[in-house]
């Protein structure tokens, strides 16, 4: 098909938009055979990518996760089919010009190693013509975002950085143009555990800020897990077994392949993807150090619970008090003797996942851990019948869904998330075209 001139091009599309929120991707039938292979690397599929989430592609070697990907910043041409970004044909865009706006980011960070990383970051600023000083504002600004300081970093050579280093860079160059999409390629693949998650949770982090639509390829079940607001699981081909969300895939996964694919363990699975922000907390009754020991014995038998936590004038936990160390007791519950069970080693946060939970329980002396905003402020505490409960109602949940979409007439699991209406897309003389998916 020849190559028109867009109208609206995606460069249009960013600069409405304000660049930074994602758009949704749709592939519509798309197919890819290479020359010379008998079967297709990518067997029509067709998907939808919502705007604003991350959407992990999982599945085996060769399955086409990188065709797919590549697919939708025409570094790769469908055999046949359509790719709509925001709602425009990705064919009606000049392959350079949707690359400026499609960040991309691989394993290994691809960083062109004779160039500083302040040169690397400013790449696609400089094709789009912006004057040094806005350029070099955003190369600092990005690495800031990315965690690296500009004074240290902006200098320096790739082969001066560590891996992990490199990858932050990559993402710094990803996001230069502020462009709704990131397609990331196994981005965190050849990093060691700890650098990895900590990578993963700045993408979370960024994602927070940025909401971009970010197509992700990975191997591994638990990123996929952690990073996707959706997973696809795909098989030869890139058809999809399921597209759902962790929860989903976790508790109603879509037969054998996809068991396999996630091995056991799902219910040890869910615990690392809630985070104790999300679920209910319990509240032992509070004290301060200046209480009474006998009015606290008395509210303890009231309210009930073995156990008052004792919070300082700023509401941060110093200690336990339990039932049995009020009886008899006078005098202010700060100046009660303690023993090791009523020191407070161990706190949480609302970011940490039940099975950061589970494991500062274990660890813990009292059956309970206390959970602190910020400033370490006492918010409530966590049990093991909490962590419990929430699994529950997270299965509890997912069994409605699935009631309710076999009511629906519905398929029980999710496989493919139905394509968007067809889009209108205005043609060249700026008349609404009825452009039919
Ligand atoms: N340029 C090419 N020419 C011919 N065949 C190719 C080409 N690139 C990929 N393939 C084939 O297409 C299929 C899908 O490859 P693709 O790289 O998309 O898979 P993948 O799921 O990303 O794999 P991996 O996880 O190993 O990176 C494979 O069978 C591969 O051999």
């Amino acid at each position: 098909m020849p190559e028109t001139t867009p109208s609206p091009s995606l460069a249009e599309l960013v600069s409405e938009n304000g660049g930074a929120r994602g758009v949704p991707i749709e592939l519509i039938s798309v197919s890819k055979r290479y020359g010379g292979s008998p079967d297709a690397a990518v067997d029509d599929l067709t998907m939808t990518i919502p705007a604003g989430e991350i959407v992990v592609f999982l599945g085996p070697s060769g399955c086409g996760k990188t065709t797919t990907m590549r697919m939708i910043n025409r570094l790769i041409e469908p055999t046949s089919g359509r790719i709509l970004i925001g709602g425009l044909d990705a064919r009606a865009q000049k392959p350079d010009e949707l690359r400026r706006h499609i960040g991309y980011v691989i394993q290994q960070a691809g960083l062109f190693p004779h160039m500083t990383v302040a040169a690397n970051i400013a790449q696609v600023p400089q094709m789009l013509g912006w004057d040094r000083q806005r350029i070099r504002a955003r190369v600092d600004e990005l690495l800031e975002l990315v965690g690296l300081d500009p004074v240290q970093y902006r200098d320096r050579y790739p082969r001066q950085l560590s891996g992990g280093q490199q990858q932050r860079v990559g993402v710094a160059r990803a996001l230069a143009a502020d462009p709704p999409v990131l397609l990331m390629d196994e981005p965190f693949g050849a990093l060691d555990p700890i650098t990895r998650e900590s990578l993963q949770d700045e993408l979370l982090r960024l994602q927070e800020e940025l909401s971009k639509t970010i197509v992700f390829v990975t191997h591994d079940v638990d990123e996929a897990l952690k990073l996707g607001d959706r997973i696809a699981i795909l098989d030869k081909g890139s058809r999809i077994v399921q597209y759902a969300t962790a929860e989903e895939i976790l508790t109603n996964p879509a037969g054998s392949y996809v068991e396999q694919f996630i091995g056991g363990e799902s219910s040890m699975r869910l615990l690392k993807l809630t985070r104790v922000s999300d679920v209910a907390l319990e509240q032992a009754v509070r004290a301060r150090a200046t209480d009474d020991a006998a009015d606290l014995r008395r509210r303890m038998a009231e309210e009930g619970g073995d156990c008052a936590i004792v919070l300082d004038e700023r509401q941060r936990p110093l200690r336990w008090v339990s039932a049995a160390a009020l009886e008899g007791a006078s005098g202010p519950v700060g100046e009660l003797p303690g023993g090791e069970e009523d020191r407070i080693d161990t706190v949480i946060s609302g970011r940490s996942t039940l099975q950061e939970a589970v494991e500062a329980l274990l660890n813990a002396e009292q059956e309970l851990v206390p959970v602190v905003g910020k400033r370490r402020h006492y918010t409530g505490v966590v049990t093991l019948a909490t962590v419990q409960q929430a699994i529950a109602e997270i299965k509890e949940r997912e069994r409605r869904l699935r009631r309710e979409r076999v009511a629906a007439g519905q398929s029980a699991v999710s496989v493919a998330a139905e394509p968007a209406p067809a889009a209108v897309v205005p043609d060249a003389t700026g008349r609404d075209g009825g452009d039919t998916a």
